[in-house]
């Protein structure tokens, strides 16, 4: 019942609490039970008829002493039994939370194709902290409830073995209830954790994406989307809670049932001369405790169930499998030749986006890629960078299938900067050393004079001055430029520059272009560009068109062939020449 075998396994180091919270809870029963056994004891001793009589101080002596005892030892027992619950949660949590980690690491860049980030973060969060309960609480309860029943049976067969009976009999009725609410229970957990996660998807997206909400005014209606999917989770959770509340009341009215039956099987034999009055004090006492344990179990049972649902959570991402990669070779690429040979690729069936793609990077060369709007460019970065596959075709690094080589070859070869790079929060310092570990401030300020940023910095806190998220607190061209020097200092083979210029001032782009053309020289280079005035000095351009590569060559060969390229730089010239006269106009 509620036995997650595979979940059980991997935290098997939780397994030894699990027993001594078992063990410690069942010492504090036997510790429970001999205070009765004083208690009844000593009443009998104060009956007239008894033949106990004895020293009444003796007996009261006797008494506060086992009943001190008793207590502490009840105490000590539900310290130590709290401490195991304690340590078999913390091990769960740690070893869950981990293995999620690894698995996106494994997953590596590519793991938003396959899970979004916002249900990563609640079933690490919120999914893990439910199976603390479930570790902590509900198995070492699962197996108390039966010990505890099974041990006062023993004990109370030695007083009356007809009410022994009768109470053993009904603490199964519990779990019986318990497993009439479970199917029912278990759909409502799983639309319950489903309408958590879309919850909590619409909110990450919404509070991302706020201040473009704010500029269109669009936050009213998104506000109200929120609250009808808020309105979803909180009848649902209205829902769940219901269904606890009516399954607590029905394990209540066994429980207490079963007790009073019992009590009044006691009374029966007692008044039928079978038992005496210290027997039946002694029966009635301890009925209620062959079903408080099992009670205990059942209100634990929807927490458990809870982490039962976020279990299938993890595991199914756990379970995800990354696209056959194939064998991951252990060589690593001799060369810094980036190439696609015949490569065609679609984000979905019902388009083709790269159709029979032949594109070649050779070592030490400047390559770059031209095209319009949504022909394809940026996918070919993606795929370059592992974070697509291809459906057809091949793509090799230094001569060998790039889903071969493993991925921290792969990102130490290749450094991959785009228009949006993220900038943590954090400091300056913290940010580059990202890229380098071990770099010096020789080395960073290096990197941050070649980019212009180092008389900025200076007049800031220097390698110190704090990053807000996203470096909101730069200007974009400022944000661009730390990007190009953390990039400079991870100071790999090959470079790929997706549109590293777009959306910043002329200065910065001159800036970062100039440090683009240098760094060319000396590595190996693919650049994304939609102006072509910065590919003029490329070894090689590639023109695509419509996911087709339509025209290669160096930039005067192509204004040459008057094809495709040669009318874009035409319009482009146009449009900056345009610019440019408008200003003079203006200034004149
Ligand atoms: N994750 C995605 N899922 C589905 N389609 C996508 C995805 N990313 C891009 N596309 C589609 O693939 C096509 C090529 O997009 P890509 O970003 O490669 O173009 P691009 O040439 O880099 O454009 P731009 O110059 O505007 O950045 C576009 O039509 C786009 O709609």
């Amino acid at each position: 019942m509620m036995m997650n075998k595979r979940l059980i396994a991997m935290v098997g180091e939780s397994k030894k609490y699990i027993a001594g919270n078992v063990i410690f809870q069942w010492l504090g029963m036997l510790a429970n039970i001999l205070m009765m056994y004083s208690i009844t004891g000593f009443l009998g001793t104060l009956l007239p008829d008894s033949g106990r009589g004895g020293d009444f101080y003796q007996n009261i002596k006797r008494l506060v002493l086992v009943v001190v005892f008793c207590i502490l030892a009840r105490f000590l027992c539900t310290l130590l039994s709290n401490r195991m619950s304690f340590l078999s949660a913390k091990t769960v949590k740690k070893t869950l939370r981990q293995k999620i980690y690894e698995k996106l690491l494994a997953l590596g860049s590519s793991y938003q194709k396959y899970v979004a980030s916002s249900e990563v973060v609640q079933i690490a969060v919120e999914g893990v902290d439910q199976l603390e309960t479930y570790f902590g609480a509900y198995l070492p309860q699962f197996f108390y409830a039966m010990l505890a029943p099974l041990t006062l049976f023993i004990v109370l067969c030695f007083v009356n073995v007809p009410a022994a009976i009768v109470l053993l009999v009904c603490v199964p009725m519990i779990p019986m209830a318990i497993v009439f609410v479970q199917k029912w229970a278990k759909k409502l957990l799983s639309k319950y954790w489903g309408q958590y996660t879309a919850l909590g998807d619409t909110f990450l997206e919404d509070l991302q994406g706020l201040t473009t909400l704010k500029i269109y005014q669009a936050d009213g209606y998104k506000s109200e989307k929120m609250d009808e999917e808020a309105e979803k989770f909180r009848k649902i959770t209205m829902k769940v809670l219901t269904m606890q509340l009516n399954s607590i009341t029905i394990m209540d009215i066994v429980a207490y049932g079963g007790a009073a039956l019992g009590m009044i099987v006691a009374i029966l034999q007692y008044r039928a001369g079978h038992i005496d009055l210290t027997g039946t004090l002694f029966i009635i006492l301890l009925s209620a405790d062959f079903f408080i344990p099992m009670r205990q179990l059942g209100s634990f049972f929807h927490v458990a169930m809870n982490g039962m649902a976020a279990s299938d959570k993890i595991f199914a991402l756990l379970d995800v499998k990354k696209e056959e990669t194939g064998e991951i070779a252990e060589e690593v690429p001799q060369t810094n030749d980036l190439c696609m040979q015949d490569l065609s690729f679609s984000y979905d069936e019902s388009r083709q986006i790269l159709v029979h793609i032949n594109l070649s990077v050779k070592s030490g060369q400047f390559v770059a890629l031209v095209g319009a709007s949504g022909c394809g460019k940026s996918t070919i970065a993606s795929l370059f960078m592992g974070r697509n596959t291809a459906d057809q075709g091949q793509i090799t690094l230094g001569g060998l299938p790039l889903a071969a080589i493993p991925e921290d070859v792969r990102m130490q070869k290749i450094t991959y900067v785009s228009h949006d790079a993220y900038l943590f929060k954090g400091s300056v310092r913290d940010n580059l050393l990202m890229a380098k570990e071990d770099a010096t401030e020789g080395e960073m300020w290096k990197v941050l004079e070649q980019t212009k940023l180092a008389d900025f910095l200076r007049q800031e806190e220097g390698l110190d001055t704090k990053l807000l998220e996203k470096a909101s607190n730069l200007s974009g061209g400022q944000r661009q430029r730390m990007a190009l020097a953390r990039a400079l200092l991870h100071d790999s083979p090959i470079y790929i520059f997706d549109e590293a210029t777009s959306n910043i001032d002329v200065e910065s782009e001159n800036d970062i272009m100039e440090q683009i053309i240098a760094l060319a020289k000396t590595k190996t280079v693919l650049l994304i560009s939609h102006r072509l005035a910065n590919v003029v000095g490329a070894d090689q351009i590639y023109v695509l068109e419509k996911g087709q590569i339509v025209e290669v060559g160096q930039h005067e060969s192509l204004l040459q062939e008057q094809k495709t390229y040669a009318s874009l730089w035409q319009a482009q010239q146009e449009l900056e020449n345009y610019g440019k006269s408008e200003k003079g106009g203006a200034q004149a």
